[in-house]
């Protein structure tokens, strides 16, 4: 099986990036949501931004930003990849795909299986589908898994990652049950609320990498 592409979420401080791509994260995710303890301001996100070398990707996340938050951000922060975690509909991501020109994700909370059925209306909208657990006190970034075996046998038509509760101990389970192509933590790795973990972002990684 092909090494999974791997995507920390969350990070803050440019000791967490380097760490994380130092481990063979592809993806580095930057939290812009004020009611998160991630959260990141404008500057802040643009700054460490450049912190990610060409050779991976920058993920700018939002949760049900307005239009202008939404532009301001990607013309700020230049992401290679936005990803949508909030009540964001299918024509929305769409149109910032098509305007903004950059890869677009949109998070899909899985409550049951039959979630994965209506899974087609992002189709041409988006260019991954990230499955996660339902939104909690937050959109996303819970710490919170659902049943992986879900996605075991479901017939993606969709680019696609897991996230949800994904730590050291359990993603490489979590990627032989369900072939996930790319993970994405940020609980996981973190030693309390919003503060990330080198140890734990490196044994993250080479357990999904060994996987
Ligand atoms: O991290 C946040 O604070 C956050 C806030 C609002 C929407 C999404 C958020 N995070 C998303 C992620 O960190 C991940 O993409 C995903 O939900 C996995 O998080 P976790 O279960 O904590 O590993």
């Amino acid at each position: 099986m092909t090494a999974p592409l791997i995507k920390i979420c969350g990070l803050s401080t440019t000791e967490t990036i380097e760490a994380s791509l130092d481990a063979g994260a592809s993806h580095i995710g930057f939290v812009h949501f004020e009611p998160s303890s991630r959260h990141l301001s404008l500057d802040d996100a643009a700054r460490l931004r450049r912190c990610v070398s060409s050779d991976r990707k920058a993920v700018l996340l939002l949760a049900n930003a307005d239009p202008h938050t939404t532009a301001t951000a990607i013309d700020r922060i230049r992401p290679d990849v936005v990803q949508f975690h909030g009540r964001e509909t299918p024509e929305w991501v769409g149109l910032v795909r098509q305007q903004a020109k950059v890869e677009v994700w949109k998070a899909v909370g899985l409550r049951e299986p039959a979630t994965l059925k209506r899974a087609g209306k992002w189709k041409g909208k988006v260019d991954r589908l990230l499955y996660d657990a339902p939104a909690k006190a937050l959109p996303g970034g819970n710490g919170e898994a659902f049943d992986w075996n879900w996605l075991s046998d479901h017939d993606h038509e969709i680019d696609w990652g897991l996230a949800g509760g994904l730590t050291p101990e359990n993603v490489a389970r979590a990627i032989r049950t369900t072939g996930a192509p790319l993970v994405d933590t940020s609980s996981g790795v973190e030693s309390a609320p919003g503060v990330k973990d080198v140890d734990l972002i490196r044994s993250f990684c080479e357990a999904a990498l060994q996987s």
